[in-house]
């Protein structure tokens, strides 16, 4: 069973704080409700006392209708006001709950969103997507579905518990100790069957999990599995995953539908004694049919949370293992905070200076030992290196997505921990191998860094970045939706797609990842057409993978382990025996 920790629920009640003049009044509605519920059998009880004394009194032949009507008409009247007022109680709460609920969930949702803005990129390094999403959108669900039900639920069964107990008391002590005794073992034995089915339930779940994890591996992974031919392979992994599930899903399945009517049976076990129990009462006088009829009727509302208690107690703490899951995105830790006096670049010229710079992902391993260089604006550098050796890391701390160990990043002079993170990265434009592009037409995807763009500012832009010919040929031209079902577009159309956003974006610096694959030698040319304009002009930090198209950078820096190893131009490098001649030549043998 899930352990509820105290902190979840100090953060739970921070949560409902703002509402507590709500949930108070709630809680009074539940009480009036149910008190009113827990009065009417009592009232019926009496009623048919009454009667009884009547037909007693007069003899049965005897009574007229007048009579009946005089001694059933006042708790008839009071019956159906009680059940007036307790339906009217139980729909305002459903009503004021349903709301309540959708105000906490968006006000959660809305800390969520914050954020994510704040999160650090280790935050993002550590969470898979599917994780992050599960927690956003099932997680609370969970929570909304705490206050639709489970809450509700609760005040209810507790406040049915002590009204109909004292009720069963009051009518006799002795009977209910038994009945107790009954109820006790009842719940007991349900418990058991309970946690077994939670247990079956969790393998259950474990299987589905296992299969929507295979079967989304081998979607996924469609294309492979067809070029080594391994769909009978995968037609049989999940075929088999697939009958576990089955089973799994049968044996949880039979134990759950099997548990209702076990607990009705036990339940009406302790019903069937204190019935006949209280027919040899009252054949001695010791409680009057009415009473035992209304007694009956106690037993059967006490019962009934009792002996679902554990599946409320069950649900509960799932629902906040849930609500724990939403805190701890939210208590993650934080980006550093930004500095109280920021200083702000209005005309940057894109000189960039790294100083000393150590930094490690993780506290243990340092990566960077101590990175120094210095770039001159509208320089180009290029930054080469075996796999792993650290080029994207440094490109992640040049835009501040990792907090540095020690030393320092300058920007045009200025300590880019002294600029705001949105006036740092506003300077730079981005090109990576995996373009981003959203659901939208051509023209806003080119015009993302620059919302405001005409539409011939755009066009000029993917004119230079050798995308207007091919977006002319689309459909609807500039207009064409792109989306990530209808294949519009290739891959090396994209990356262009993603240069034209930077061209009309116009930043002082830009980071290209070079293509190295995917696109045809005559897409390849027009990408290396349009990196060449996007770089001129301006500051550029090139990932490059054929060191041919980087022999005119102004400073490359050869990276290997987390630093640099090397640092010149093409030809200082190559004048001696240095990594970035060997990587030069064995890519230049392989060609
Ligand atoms: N988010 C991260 N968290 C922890 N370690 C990381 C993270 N990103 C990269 N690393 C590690 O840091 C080292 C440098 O990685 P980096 O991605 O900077 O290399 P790279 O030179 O860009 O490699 P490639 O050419 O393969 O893209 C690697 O050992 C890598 O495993």
């Amino acid at each position: 069973m899930e352990k509820v920790n105290k902190q979840t629920f100090k953060r739970f009640f921070q949560l409902i704080r703002p509402e507590r003049p709500i949930l108070f009044g709630l809680i009074l509605c539940s009480l009036i409700g149910n008190a009113l519920v827990i009065a009417m059998p009592f009232i019926m009880g009496i009623a048919i006392d009454d009667l009884i004394a009547l037909i007693k009194m007069e003899g049965l032949g005897q009574v007229t209708f007048t009579m009946v009507k005089e001694t059933l008409l006042t708790p008839v009247l009071i019956l159906i006001l009680f059940s007036v007022i307790s339906s009217f109680m139980s729909y305002i709460q459903e009503r004021v709950m349903a709301s309540l609920s959708e105000r906490i969930t968006l006000r959660v949702r809305k800390q969520i969103t914050k954020k994510f803005k704040s999160l650090p990129m280790s935050f993002f390094d550590q969470h898979q997507v599917g994780d992050i999403l599960s927690r956003t959108t099932t997680s609370l669900n969970k929570l909304s579905q705490v206050f639709l039900t489970e809450i509700n639920q609760f005040f209810t069964s507790i406040s049915t518990i002590v009204f109909a107990g004292i009720m069963l008391f009051y009518i006799d002590v002795k009977l209910t100790l038994i009945v107790i005794l009954l109820i006790a073992l009842s719940s007991f034995l349900t418990g058991k069957i309970s946690n077994k089915n939670k247990e079956l339930a969790e393998i259950s779940q474990e299987e589905l999990g296992i299969l929507n994890n295979k079967t989304e591996e081998f979607l996924s992974g469609n294309l492979v599995t067809k070029t080594f031919n391994q769909q009978d392979q995968a037609k049989e992994v999940i075929l088999e995953t697939n009958q576990k599930h089955y089973k799994a899903f049968l044996n949880a399945q039979f134990l759950n539908f099997a548990i209702y009517p076990a607990i009705r049976l036990i339940n009406q076990l302790a019903f069937i004694v204190s019935a006949i129990i209280g027919a040899f009462l009252v054949l001695q006088g010791g409680i009057t049919i009415g009473l035992l009829q209304a007694y009956l009727q106690y037993i059967n509302q006490v019962s009934e949370p009792i002996s679902t208690a554990s599946y409320v107690i069950n649900s509960i703490q799932a629902a906040f293992a849930a609500i724990d899951r939403i805190f701890e995105i939210l208590d993650a830790k934080e980006d550093v905070p930004e500095k109280t006096s920021l200083q702000l670049i209005e005309q940057p010229t894109g000189a960039i200076e790294f100083n000393k710079v150590q930094f490690g992902y993780t506290e243990e391993k340092i990566l960077m030992k101590q990175v120094d260089f210095s770039v001159q604006p509208k320089q180009m550098v290029a930054i080469v290196g075996p796999t792993g050796a650290g080029k994207t890391t440094l490109v992640n701390l040049l835009m501040r997505f990792y907090e540095l160990n020690s030393g320092s990043i300058t920007f045009d002079g200025v300590d880019i921990t002294n600029l705001s993170r949105t006036n740092l990265r506003g300077m730079f434009g981005m090109v990576l191998q995996n373009t981003w592009l959203f659901e939208g037409t051509v023209a806003d995807n080119i015009a993302y860094g620059k919302m405001d763009a005409t539409r011939e500012e755009i066009i000029e832009a993917a004119k230079i970045a050798q995308c207007d010919h091919f977006i002319r040929t689309l459909p609807n031209g500039y207009d064409s939706i792109i989306s990530s079902e209808n294949g519009l577009l290739s891959q090396g159309q994209q990356q262009l797609l993603t240069i034209a956003r930077i061209i009309l974006a116009n930043p002082p610096v830009v980071i290209l990842d070079e293509a190295t694959s995917s696109v045809d030698t005559r897409t390849e040319a027009h990408i290396q057409k349009a990196m060449d304009e996007v770089t001129s002009n301006r500051t550029s930090f090139v990932i490059a993978h054929r060191l041919s198209t980087i022999e005119n950078a102004d400073l490359i820096l050869v990276m290997k382990d987390g630093d640099i190893v090397e640092k010149g131009n093409h030809h200082e490098l190559l004048a001696k025996p240095s990594l970035y001649a060997s990587l030069y030549n064995s890519q230049f043998q392989q060609t």
